[in-house]
């Protein structure tokens, strides 16, 4: 068995797959064509996060097993085309994490204390005090955007400088932040009141330039701002702006939109830090994170149970042919109900009537919390690490198993508790093995789960529906099927729109606005 390795990785990594009997060559800094013509050698590649894993390279891989990851973000690898040709996705999920932390923690002290320009201008001549005076950390307001694995490090040592912490991040309960000593607020509350903001998500299409223009003018005068998540959540140009006009007093930026780079305008401003994507450069995480992807490269050539796969269910062969179905159906309760609940979730109850009860329903329940994740977490959520990621955020999972299902032979109902409210669904397999949602809360309906929707409960009442119509007409979005529910004449209902096409922000917003919209929610199941 044979490994390429893309990019550089610690040698203690490599020792472990050549114990384990694989040839490992060392190919560093390859273009596209090249990798493409020598992966057909191949039964695994690893990469960190310069070499992108195309669809091309994965399609030339005829004898690909696994893509490793020797770190957190899987953005690099095309994770749906490694999939669909069967193709295992493993990462390193834990092992860089104290790394990001504390390079997070550097990136501020060295913003407060303007230790990059004060160093620049001594080396330049120049014994320049008063000009460099900073501020302290302590007493001042941390807000902290993702409250993950990192966050929740930068929360702890950023305590131990004496700041308050604020932390936003939709998937993690009360009780996980207050245990981390951390107040949940609002990104409002956060842009007003935080000294500085650090990010640590993933970069999905709800992250990506969620900090721009509008969130900065949000922000308080003389904010410093970190990103060592990923490029793009802060958007660059409106950061540029936004530093030269002097509304932002610094910011640290280890990742850019394009990588690598060695130009752009922030680099001229003497208020940037910038580092070339160092977050997992040191020489314990590089070491930790290529033990990690190294052993599980070879638990899946060896065919053995994987821990870290971003892209496999874990079901026994015999009950897939019962369960596939219903797991795709499950996933799509799930990623339905993660794109339309308001607040952070705190329980999740599942019950499962019909012949499907009799069975261990463990992987229906992780398929479920794996869709649910989908929206914020991405691909680094999966069947393996579902469960845990709901235990890690304090989440209460449960299953309940009945006989009865009234009208369907098998009938799925999922109810998740928010700190702001509750939702139900409940949904079916129908024709032709496609999933269907049958109830939202207490309406009845029959939609298929895929593609594009559109949720929006409203007041039962004339022009509202015409109001949407006009509103998705105008941005050119074609109206396949259009379901309304309602229980009381004249009280509240839901629509639930099948649309052949996204549907962008600046849609959803205005649709929001339509009089008698209640709530308005872009569903994406594609
Ligand atoms: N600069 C570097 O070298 C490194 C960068 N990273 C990046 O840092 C990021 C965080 O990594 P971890 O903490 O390990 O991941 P994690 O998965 O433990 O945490 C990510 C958190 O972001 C939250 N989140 C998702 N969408 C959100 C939203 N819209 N608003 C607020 N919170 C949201 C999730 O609920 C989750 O708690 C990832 O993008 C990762 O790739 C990780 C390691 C090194
Ligand atoms: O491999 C690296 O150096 C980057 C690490 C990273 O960005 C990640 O783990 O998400």
């Amino acid at each position: 068995m044979r490994v390429l390795v893309c990019d550089k990785v610690s040698e203690k990594g490599i020792q472990i797959l050549q114990n384990a009997g694989i040839t490992v060559d060392v190919k560093l800094k390859q273009t596209e064509d090249e990798i493409v013509n020598i992966v057909g050698d191949y039964q695994a590649v690893i990469v960190r996060s310069e070499t992108k894993i195309t669809k091309r390279i994965i399609e030339a891989g005829n004898q690909l097993k696994v893509i490793g990851r020797a770190g957190v973000g899987v953005d690099n690898i095309d994770v749906e085309a490694a999939t669909m040709k069967g193709i295992v996705v493993c990462n390193a999920p834990e092992g860089n994490t104290i790394a990001a932390a504390e390079l997070t923690m550097s990136h501020m002290l060295a913003l407060a204390r303007k230790i990059y320009p004060a160093a620049n201008a001594l080396k330049g001549g120049q014994w320049a005090r008063s000009k460099y005076t900073g501020v302290e950390l302590k007493g001042k307001i941390l807000g902290i955007l993702g409250l993950g694995k990192i966050g929740s490090e930068v929360a702890k040592f950023a305590q131990a400088f004496g700041m308050t912490i604020y932390g936003y991040d939709p998937y993690v309960t009360e009780e996980r932040a207050k245990n981390l000593g951390v107040e949940i607020k609002s990104l409002e509350e956060i842009y007003a009141h935080a000294d500085f903001i650090t990010v640590h998500m993933p970069k999905t299409k709800e992250t990506y330039r969620m900090i721009s223009t509008e969130q900065l003018a949000m922000m308080k005068d003389g904010v410093r701002l970190i990103n060592c998540a990923r490029g793009g959540i802060i958007d660059e140009e409106a950061l540029y702006n936004a530093i030269v006009s002097g509304k932002v007093a610094g910011a640290g930026i280890d990742v850019f939109e394009k990588e690598p780079t060695t130009e752009s305008p922030l680099f001229g401003l003497e208020q940037v830090l910038v580092t070339p994507h160092l977050g997992a450069s040191t020489e314990e995480a590089q070491v930790n994170v290529a033990i990690d992807v190294s052993e599980e490269i070879v638990r899946v050539l060896h065919g053995e149970v994987v821990r870290a796969a971003v892209n496999i269910p874990s079901v026994k062969p015999e009950l897939m042919a019962i369960f596939a179905p219903y797991l795709d159906l499950i996933e799509r309760l799930g990623r339905f109900i993660g794109q339309t609940v308001n607040g952070s979730i705190e329980k999740v109850t599942i019950s499962y009537a019909g012949d499907l009860a009799k069975h261990n329903l463990n992987p229906l329940t992780t398929s479920f919390l794996k869709g649910m994740f989908k929206p914020s977490l991405q691909d680094s959520v999966n069947f393996v690490n579902a469960p845990h990621v709901a235990k890690q955020r304090g989440i209460k999972v449960s299953e309940i198993k009945t006989g009865d299902t009234e009208d369907y032979s098998n009938l799925i109902t999922a109810t998740v508790e928010t700190s702001k409210g509750t939702r139900s669904v409940a949904g079916t397999v129908l024709r032709r093995n496609r999933g269907h949602i049958l109830r939202v809360d207490d309406y009845n309906l029959n939609v298929e789960l895929e593609g594009h929707m559109i949720v929006a409960p409203h007041y039962d009442r004339p022009r509202i529906i015409g109001g949407i119509g006009t509103v998705l007409g105008e941005h050119e979005i074609n109206i396949a099927h259009m379901h309304v529910g309602r229980n009381v004449v004249g009280g509240e209902a839901i629509a639930i729109l099948s649309v052949d096409a996204a549907v962008p922000t600046e849609a959803v917003k205005e649709l929001a606005k339509v009089d008698g919209v209640l709530d308005v929610k872009y569903v994406d199941l594609t």
